[in-house]
């Protein structure tokens, strides 16, 4: 099916802020900055907090159309019209939140450092498979790694490709190199001095690969 929201870009998700008026602002800031996805993930908080900030991110995420997506419950996707939700293996049945979320909901799968699950994924009626962590990340320090060729080799699922996991302007080349569509990142934007400039920073990842891609344009 056809998707309304952009397929490529940098897709935020918010870090463990318990202070829902100061996590307003600074998604506020990043979504001007122009990140193209934002997931709600606060592993901080209970499930009231958790609804009350997702909630207050709803309006803001519209303001600017980008999609909310909320991490790990699918049900409080629902419950809130958020625009999807992303699982990982121990986040329930992604048939589950497919059939009670609808068609046209995002739904994300976490496939580690592993195709297979991919191809189960895709098979199932994910919106989008991500790959990772590619690199030592400062929020998740002991997630699996993944190599960048799992990207390329997973272009033949024809769903957009998510890449997670210490990402930095950096090093975020190789993997849109790669075949990454979208890059998933925590502290390289929000703990960054300047989150502004660091969205503005990872887009340019996306505008130098498509002229290497295509030098004429
Ligand atoms: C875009 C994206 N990719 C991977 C993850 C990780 O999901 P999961 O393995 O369930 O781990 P937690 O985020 O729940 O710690 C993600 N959240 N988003
Ligand atoms: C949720 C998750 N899954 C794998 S790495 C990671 C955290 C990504 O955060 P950061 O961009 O700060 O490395
Ligand atoms: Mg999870």
């Amino acid at each position: 099916m056809n998707s309304p929201w952009p397929q490529r870009g940098l897709y935020a998700i918010t870090p463990d802020d318990t202070d829902t008026l100061r996590l307003v602002a600074r998604v506020e800031t990043v979504l001007v900055a122009g990140a193209q996805w934002l997931q709600y993930r606060n592993k901080a908080a209970n499930p009231h907090l958790r609804r009350e900030q997702a909630l207050a991110l709803l309006p803001i995420c519209r303001r600017h159309g980008v999609p909310l997506i909320v991490n790990d419950d699918w049900r409080l996707a629902a419950q809130i019209g958020a625009d999807g939700a992303h699982l990982g293996e121990d986040d329930g049945e992604l048939a589950a939140a497919r059939a009670a979320m609808g068609d046209r909901a995002l739904i994300g799968a976490s496939c580690y450092d592993r195709f297979d699950l991919a191809r189960a994924a895709a098979a199932t009626g994910a919106s989008y498979i991500a790959f990772g962590a590619f690199f030592a990340s400062p929020t998740k320090p002991n997630a699996r790694r993944a190599t960048p060729e799992l990207l390329q080799q997973s272009a033949i699922l024809r769903l957009p490709r998510v890449a997670i996991g210490g990402i930095t302007p950096d090093n975020a080349r190789s993997l849109v190199a790669a075949g990454a569509d979208l890059l998933a990142v925590i502290s390289g934007v929000f703990d960054a001095p300047d989150p502004a400039a660091a969205v503005r920073a990872y887009l340019s990842c996306f505008d130098e690969a498509r002229s290497e891609e295509f030098p004429n344009e």
